[in-house]
């Protein structure tokens, strides 16, 4: 544990948790050793020697005070460590997490990722703060005390000696048995608190079907899971607790008889005193003993937490080339790719396609065909298993991180807006950008009667990740930002009936108005946009079935023509229903 502690500190900082461990050791052995002079001031106090009484009590005083004094500085290291620990870790974490490609940033992933900066961190800090020190004391100073009752009477330290491996075995037990049951607690917390988002969030939709009672059915579930895992957590990990307080009253008592048979039998005053005198050191070994079982499952609580951060630590950040090359042009081309996610299920299959510089190819195809997986991989969310991806013909890997943010500006769905102004919003893709920048990606992306509606105009607050936006405005927010950023390449997943017809048309007009300058690739869900494309793709079950323009495919008449047929039926009938 003292290693994996290490392992968060900076190299230089690692020093500070051995120091502290070994002042703790320190510190406890003296807290030992000054509870052992009680065992000479309580024989010369029964023997009626006042010298002898004064002489050791001034020995006991001296190893208070000095035992007090290291046991502070102790205290001091461990919150030293705590502290250190709690910026380097998160900063750590931080900083890993960043070197991640984006495909890592799953919700699961994501959710893991703030707990663990907030509560694990904490519980990992509270270690060398508070827990392992107990944890220290707890079985240095039993230790020393045995060690001092060995000294004075082999028989009694022995007998001491005996709990030592049975609360060992109690404390290897409670771990095992606890780390089973954590990870079912664990698993039962985190469904229960997504079913709760749920259930929050799903509320307009339940209700206006009807359904309210069914989620909550589903949230109660959740719940009564999650009692069920805390409560068999409890009886598993109960029984060593109790048990280790058995072994420990068994000791006492074993110890307590022992004296007292000693006792019984010993005429000599002096030793008489001595066997009297190991009462309370007795009392004092047998009592932290005792809560070794009970900061074993502090500890491994906090262990869990060290899982967590070092399952985070340990995703791979995607490989970066030693010298990251520049690509010649903006020349998209996929050759023979092949993908599947960690669920091992083939996404895409074979895929290859180019997109010259300064042409728009739009891919088409049902849900779950794999388009976006495209997108994802065109910007580097991951790489493949099989085939290469290249820009300019630099393979993807090659380029390096900085050089493909720089010619990439993608668009998703889930467009997450900061808390800001719109304007801010929108200059995170090129900050020295100027207002009529703004202004003209604004018309370009049909932001412009946005920012003319809302109050303040681009100064107008979004709300916490755009929830003051609907989310087409969303949608034209993201765009306008890709539009400023003025990078060669645009990756587009066009929001599916986010815009309505007027601004449809200015968008494709606004794509359109990108040929020959930029290379794009749209997941096109809009007519206006297809048509316009120089290439279609149209992807059914991972793979490209067909492509072509608008007209060839339409010519050919097989999959994309029922795909184009389907999509005006639906319009038409949008626009009747209107
Ligand atoms: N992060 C992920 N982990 C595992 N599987 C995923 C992940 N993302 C997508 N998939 C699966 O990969 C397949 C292709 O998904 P993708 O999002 O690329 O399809 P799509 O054609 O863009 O769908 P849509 O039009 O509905 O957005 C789907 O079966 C989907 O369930």
């Amino acid at each position: 544990m003292i290693r994996r502690l290490a392992r968060y500190l900076d190299p230089e900082d690692a020093v500070l948790i051995s120091r502290y461990f070994r002042w703790t050791i320190v510190s406890s052995i003296l807290q030992g050793v000054t509870l052992a002079f009680i065992i000479p001031v309580l024989r010369a106090v029964l023997t009626g020697d006042t010298t002898a009484t004064a002489g050791w009590l001034v020995g006991f005083c001296i190893a208070a005070v000095v035992s007090w004094r290291v046991e502070y500085l102790a205290t001091l290291k461990g919150f030293d460590t705590a502290g250190e620990l709690l910026t380097t870790l998160r900063y750590r974490i931080g900083d890993h997490v960043a070197a991640l490609p984006l495909g890592w940033f799953t919700p699961a992933n994501t959710s893991t990722l703030g707990l663990t900066l907030s509560k694990g961190v904490m519980d990992i800090l509270a270690l060398p703060a508070r827990q392992l020190t107990a944890l220290i004391k707890s079985i240095v100073i039993p230790l020393v005390l045995i060690a001092v009752l060995l000294g004075v009477d082999h028989r009694i330290g022995l007998i001491a000696l005996a709990a030592v491996p049975a609360v060992g075995a109690l404390y290897w037990w409670v771990g095992r048995l606890g780390r089973r049951a954590d990870a079912a607690v664990n698993r039962a917390t985190a469904d229960a608190s997504d079913r709760m988002v749920e259930f929050a969030q799903a509320q307009p939709v339940l209700r206006t079907f009807g359904r309210a009672g069914s989620a909550t059915d589903h949230f109660d579930r959740a719940l009564q899971e999650q009692a069920r895992t805390e409560r068999r957590h409890l009886w598993l990990v109960l029984p060593p607790v109790i048990l280790n307080g058995m072994v420990v009253r068994l000791t006492l008592l074993g110890l307590l008889s022992t004296v007292i048979a000693f006792a019984a039998g010993v005429t000599d005053a002096l030793a008489l005193a001595t066997l009297l005198a190991t009462l309370p050191i007795i009392n004092r070994l047998v009592t932290p003993l005792g809560e070794v079982a009970g900061h074993a499952t502090v500890i491994r609580v906090a262990a869990a937490q060290m899982d967590a951060v070092d399952q985070i630590l340990d995703a791979e950040p995607l490989p970066e080339p030693a010298m990251p090359r520049r690509p010649s042009d903006a020349t998209i081309a996929f050759e023979n790719v092949s993908f599947a996610y960690d669920t091992g299920t083939p996404v895409l299959s074979d895929i290859s396609f180019t997109v010259p510089q300064g042409s728009t190819t739009a891919i088409v195809g049902p849900s779950g065909s794999g388009k976006s997986t495209i997108i994802r991989l065109a910007a580097r969310f991951f790489d493949p298993q099989n085939g290469e991806i290249r820009i300019g013909s630099t393979p993807l890997p090659l380029i390096g991180a900085e050089n493909l943010h720089h010619m990439v500006a993608p668009v998703f769905q889930d467009n997450y807006l900061f808390s800001g102004t719109l304007a801010d919003n929108v200059r995170i893709a090129r900050p020295d950008a100027t207002d009529a920048d703004l202004d003209a990606v604004a018309r370009h992306a049909g932001l412009a009667e946005v920012v003319t509606a809302l109050p303040e105009g681009w100064n107008s607050h979004v709300g916490e990740g755009g929830t003051r936006l609907s989310g087409g405005e969303r949608q034209r927010v993201a765009i306008a930002r890709a539009f400023l950023k003025d990078a060669p390449i645009l990756l587009l997943d066009e929001a599916t009936g986010s815009l309505d017809a007027e601004n449809q048309q200015a968008l494709a007009t606004a794509i359109d108005g990108l040929r020959r300058h930029k290379t794009v690739i749209v997941i096109a869900h809009q007519l206006t946009t297809i048509t316009t494309a120089d290439e279609i793709l149209f992807l059914e079950g991972g793979r490209i079935v067909e492509r072509g323009t608008h007209q060839e495919l339409l010519t050919i008449n097989q999959r994309y023509a029922s795909h184009w047929r389907a999509l005006n039926a639906a319009r038409t009938w949008r626009l009747l229903e209107q």
